[in-house]
């Protein structure tokens, strides 16, 4: 890997603390970063190298995943760690920044290749990257990348704003988009397994599959963020961006060789042919949801209208829930529902993908008792790749049972999601960064949903904390015949579905 100056704005903040130093760490004692590496951490607080590395140091204690490591490692790993202070808005901090670059470089004796990371609110992005041009931090003859975290944007202009202005100072190669469910092991290894399969490749269309299910459940509420979080909902937090990026995924006809361009090519074909919504019909497609107060494990939790710092009248979504159809030869026909939401009964994020019903037998009790075959890609509570398939019951003669296998047994060891990502953002491989065409594309297709949400044109919908959100999400797909798979509530609801939980719980 080329030597590389790793550049940290908001390296005093709360995501460098929580998660860019401990994939850094990580990737260290995998041996996964440049011969090479400097990283230089900014921020305004009045940090020393030392003070900066007494913090780094405390966070791979705290989130790490190799917490245990040896001292000398640790102490090893901290040598390529610089400070400076920097204020966004100073010029004359950027020309002190180039400096220190520059002696790191001469030190190391190493290509100017460096990697900016924005590790700061969005309405500094623009800013920054005006500043790393024209300071000259951005024209040395080394390559230069830019990596963002989301948001990127609030709308579909505000969006194309941003864009337009990062334009000027990064080539849109340049730049690194983290959406960090991209990063999550099981969402890479949805790709591999349609490029390395060709029996899931020759089974990935409306032919053989009747439905697809996204799900990202999470059990915790709006917490400190509701300055944050009541402006933008579950449909800007989640929806937008990583529900959309698994929808991509999932519904992208892998390329044999995944050369990133070809991958986000197809994804972007996949979001052109999802079919729009117009304003006026998002509510016959869209459950739109708020949580009221209830339990979550036992504790009793309050209304999001509660919560300290929400509007008291706030109409803000906690919950979507959506049908959306994809108008292509491959998926015509099969609907994908979409939901997330928050103070849900358990955490948990999953792809379903539902097979259609087995080919008509001679006897029409063996379809009866079949259960349909189902592909589970979990990243949350678990990590795993499971299909559900039929055999034969022993016990109770002539029925039939599901069984679960699990395609990844005995493989847990995974990396964060940072880690992977921040290792591609190395190497220059922009494959699991989002596109611009696909954030684009991804505001387009939300953009009449926002409107018809401000417009209150759908009803927002309270559900019990605790609970899998409001009964309107499950109409959406009993309307169709289905039901979301693995919501514990159909054990207690469904003697019929019973067995069919409870087998997928027994192997989990
Ligand atoms: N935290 C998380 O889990 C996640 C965060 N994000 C995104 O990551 C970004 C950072 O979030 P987070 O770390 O939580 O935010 P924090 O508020 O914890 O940190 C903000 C950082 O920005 C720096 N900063 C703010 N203003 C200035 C300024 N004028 N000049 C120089 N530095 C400045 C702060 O440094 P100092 O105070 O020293 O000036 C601090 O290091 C945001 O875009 C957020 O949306 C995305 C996903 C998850
Ligand atoms: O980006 C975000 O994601 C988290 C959920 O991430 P996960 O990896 O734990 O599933 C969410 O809580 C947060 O609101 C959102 O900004």
């Amino acid at each position: 890997m080329e030597p590389t100056t790793f550049v940290l704005f908001g390296a005093t903040g709360d995501l460098a603390k929580r998660k860019i130093y401990p994939a850094l760490f990580n990737l260290f004692i995998d041996k996964k970063l440049p011969q090479s590496f400097s990283i230089i951490g900014l921020g305004r607080r009045e940090w020393t190298d030392a003070s900066f590395r007494t913090n780094v140091e405390q966070s791979i204690r705290d989130f790490s995943r190799r917490k245990g490591t040896d001292a000398v490692l640790v102490n090893e790993f901290l040598q390529a760690f610089r400070y400076s202070v920097l204020d966004i808005d100073r010029k004359e901090d950027y020309q002190k920044l180039l400096l220190l670059v520059e002696q790191r470089e001469q030190e190391l004796r190493v290509a100017p290749n460096r990697l900016f990371y924005l590790s700061v609110g969005p309405e500094y992005f623009e800013k920054i990257a005006a500043h790393i041009q024209e300071s000259g931090l951005g024209s040395a003859q080394g390559w230069k990348r830019l990596v963002i975290e989301k948001p990127f944007g609030h709308d579909l202009q505000s969006a194309r704003d941003l864009n337009e202005k990062l334009s000027k100072s990064f080539a849109e190669e340049e730049i690194y988009r983290i959406d960090h469910y991209l990063g999550k092991p099981m969402v890479q290894r949805l790709e591999a397994l349609q490029q390395t399969n060709p029996v899931i490749q020759a089974i990935w269309n409306n032919r053989y599959i009747a439905n697809v299910q996204i799900t990202a459940n999470e059990t915790v509420g709006v917490e400190e963020r509701a300055g944050y979080y009541d402006h933008v909902g579950a449909i800007r937090d989640m929806f937008q961006n990583h529900l959309l990026q698994m929808l991509m995924m999932t519904a992208i006809q892998v390329p044999s060789k995944s050369a990133a361009d070809k991958v986000r090519f197809k994804k972007k074909q996949v979001m052109e042919a999802l079919e729009p919504l117009q304003k006026q019909d998002v509510a016959s497609s869209i459950i739109r949801g708020q949580y009221a107060a209830g339990s979550i494990q036992g504790k009793p939790v309050v209304d999001y209208l509660a919560e300290p710092g929400i509007a008291p009248a706030s109409m803000n979504d906690t919950f979507v829930a959506a049908k959306l159809q994809i108008d292509n030869s491959f998926w015509r026909g099969v609907p994908f529902y979409i939901r997330t939401g928050k103070r849900m009964k358990e955490k948990s994020t999953r792809i379903v993908i539902e097979f259609s019903e087995p080919l008509k037998q001679s006897s029409s009790t063996v379809n009866e008792q079949a259960a349909p075959n189902l592909l589970v890609i979990e990243m949350s509570p678990n990590e795993k790749i499971m299909l559900q398939i039929n055999t034969k019951d022993t016990e109770n003669k002539g029925e039939f049972k599901p069984i679960q296998i699990d395609l990844n047994p005995g493989d847990h060891d995974f990396p964060e999601a940072y880690e992977s990502l921040i290792q591609d953002a190395l190497h220059g491989d922009a494959t699991f960064f989002a596109h611009w065409d696909e954030v684009e594309l991804s505001w387009a297709w939300v953009q009449p949903v926002l409107e018809a949400f401000e417009e209150n044109l759908v009803p927002l919908h309270k559900y019990a904390s605790g609970t899998y959100g409001p009964a309107e999400a499950d109409a959406l797909l009993a309307q169709d015949g289905f039901h979301w798979w693995f919501d514990s509530k159909l054990e207690q609801n469904n003697e019929a579905e019973e067995g069919k939980q409870y087998a997928y719980h027994a192997n989990h």
